[in-house]
């Protein structure tokens, strides 16, 4: 399958600092990609970056053959932030079906998104009474609603027990077995194995893209911890 994004020279200034340093990359549709660094490394800045809401961006950036931010893409991409971005005091169909009309879809994807999220039994309880798991697929399920070929999720696993995470990632597989392009981040670096492919972040910098076999591979590591150690300390970043 083709890219999905393609990146050149990214450089985004936050607050008078270059948070984002000369970035280079593609995303290819059909495939899970992790984006994983340590805390304020870039990541949700370079997620703001794909879905068009940083300002501060110098280089290219064409995500599905237009411009980041361009208005024809709204539709096209599912944005998970961290932040729940779902209604308290609404049911999870409710709620999805708040978002189908602002979004102009049909309910019958409303059904299609609950049942690819799991949300079927939890549908007409109420978001303010559900797990924080729940909640985090409520919001999920809602980024799905578009259908949408580029599907970017800040950190959508943290917090949760192994069960669901497992669930979830499986979610992730399934959605892009179907032709989407999803990017995942997490400051996790054990999650980096469930990732056809990885972008390791470090301070504004990408220091490695590739496999999770392949980065192993180059550092000379076991795991994907110890190649991140092993690339800072090779001078990488
Ligand atoms: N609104 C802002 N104004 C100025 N600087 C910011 C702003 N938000 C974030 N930053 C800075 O930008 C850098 C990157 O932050 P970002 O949130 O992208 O990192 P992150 O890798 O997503 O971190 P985390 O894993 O903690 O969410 C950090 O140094 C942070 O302090």
């Amino acid at each position: 399958m083709g890219d999905a994004v393609r990146v050149s020279g990214l450089t985004v200034v936050r607050g008078g600092h270059e948070v984002l340093r000369g970035l280079d990359f593609t995303l290819r549709s059909g495939e899970v990609t992790g984006l994983l660094g340590p805390s304020g490394c870039g990541k949700s800045t370079l997620m703001r970056t794909l879905v068009g809401v940083q300002a501060g961006v110098r280089g290219a950036v064409e995500v599905l053959g237009e411009p980041a931010g361009a208005a024809t893409l709204r539709r096209r991409i599912g944005y998970q932030t961290q932040a729940v971005s779902v209604y308290d005091d609404l049911s999870v169909r409710e709620n999805l079906r708040f978002f189908a009309r602002v979004l102009g879809v049909g309910a019958d994807r409303v059904e299609q998104v609950l049942e690819t999220t799991g949300l079927v039994p939890q549908a007409d309880a109420v978001v303010g009474a559900l797990s924080g798991g729940q909640r985090s697929r409520a919001s999920l399920a809602v980024a799905l609603l578009g259908d949408p070929d580029l599907l970017v999720l800040d950190e959508p696993t943290v917090g949760l027990d192994p069960v669901l995470r497992q669930e979830l990632w499986t979610t992730f597989h399934a959605i892009a077995a179907r032709g989407a392009a999803v990017l995942v981040s997490s400051h996790v670096m054990d999650e980096a194995e469930r990732c056809e492919r990885l972008l390791l972040m470090r301070e504004g910098l990408l220091i490695a893209d590739g496999t999770p076999a392949a980065i192993k591979a180059s550092a000379g590591a076991r795991d994907i911890e110890g190649a991140f150690l092993a690339l800072v300390r090779g001078g990488a970043a």
